[in-house]
């Protein structure tokens, strides 16, 4: 029989180690990247209604600081568009409501809106009972953003091409983080352009990324977030600091207050501290409160989206 109403969630992502190759033709950078999912959900209820069309509702779960209008609620919504090309794939006229539930920053680095676009794809292929593999969502994905396929897979990966060729990577354990959103998105793009304009200022050709660091992926395999500290690396770091200069101080509090090392997730500006364990990413996520600042103490790997 067929369901009413099916819901779904997918993670957002943290980037251990992001290498940014140059500038393809298609506007893309080529990546080598070690994708790690945390446990930050966004759940995304798709219910069929009468009339044809896509309805989107958006509810900001507690703890998360995000102006509801920075969120676009139609077409250019990717939980809108991945129900519309899924429907278009399957043939069907699309006639529901989805309502999301948004715990990960906006804007932020950290594939939020690449999380509900996997949630929602995940969510309409059991409602209308598509039958697609997750492979298959996964090539759907790739049309709505480089982020997407990784949402849908969840754990770790390494992601090469644009990020959208994953290898599995085994993490036997977790590792703790705090995650810090800032009060400002950074637009993605613009982030990649400013690496590009600084290594263009250099005079560095950037190399095609091919591999991750092996020691990264050994240092996951164990859980073990000292080696880990010592090893992550994000090019796009640079151009985030540059576009955000506070950001460095901010990166110099967490680390000061105990983070065995700090990051920008992604793009940014959302910032990601490793820690020993739960007592201390829960101990520094109080302290970065007290200096101010949102923190929200999470863990790794995170299931990959799926139907609840
Ligand atoms: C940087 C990363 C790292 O995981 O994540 P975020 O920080 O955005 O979460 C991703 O590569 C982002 O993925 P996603 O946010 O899905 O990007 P998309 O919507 O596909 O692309 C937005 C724009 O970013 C630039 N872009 C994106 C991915 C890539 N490999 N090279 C690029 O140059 C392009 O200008 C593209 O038009
Ligand atoms: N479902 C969505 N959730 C959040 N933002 C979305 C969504 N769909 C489209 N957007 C737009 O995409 C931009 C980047 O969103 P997001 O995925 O949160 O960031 P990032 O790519 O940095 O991880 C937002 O500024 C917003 O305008």
């Amino acid at each position: 029989m067929s369901r009413d109403t099916a819901l779904a969630s997918a993670p957002g992502k943290i980037n251990v180690s992001l290498h940014v190759g140059p500038l393809r033709e298609d506007g893309y950078h080529s990546l080598a990247s070690v994708f790690l999912a945390v446990s930050l959900r966004e759940d995304v209820r798709a219910t069929r209604r009468l009339d044809p069309g896509i309805g989107l509702s958006v509810t900001i779960a507690d703890g998360l600081d995000v102006d509801p209008d920075s969120i676009p609620l139609d077409e250019r919504n990717l939980a809108h568009r991945a129900a519309a090309l899924l429907a278009a794939h399957a043939g069907l006229e699309p006639a529901l409501d989805l309502e999301i539930t948004k715990r990960i920053p906006v804007a932020g680095g950290m594939a939020g809106g690449s999380a509900d676009a996997a949630a929602t794809l995940v969510a309409c292929n059991e409602l209308w009972g598509c039958g697609l593999t997750r492979e298959e969502l996964a090539t759907l994905g790739t049309e709505l953003g480089a982020d997407v396929p990784f949402c849908l897979l969840g754990g770790a990966a390494v992601g090469l091409g644009v990020g959208d060729e994953l290898t599995t990577a085994l993490v036997h354990g977790l590792v703790h983080w705090v995650v810090v959103p800032a009060e400002f998105g950074l637009s993605t793009p613009e982030v990649f352009r400013t690496l590009d304009r600084l290594r263009d200022a250099e005079g560095f050709d950037a190399p095609e990324p091919h591999t991750v660091d092996a020691a990264i992926l050994a240092a996951l395999r164990s859980a073990d977030a000292h080696a880990l500290s010592t090893l992550m690396v994000n090019d796009l770091q640079r151009a985030a600091v540059e576009l955000a200069p506070e950001l460095r101080d901010v990166l110099g509090l967490g680390e000061s207050l105990g983070a065995l090392a700090g990051l920008v997730s992604g793009s940014g500006p959302t910032l990601a501290f490793l820690c020993e364990d739960a007592s201390a990413a829960h101990a520094l996520a109080e302290a970065l409160r007290h200096e101010g600042h949102a923190a929200l103490a999470v863990d790794s790997p995170g299931a990959g989206a799926r139907v609840h």
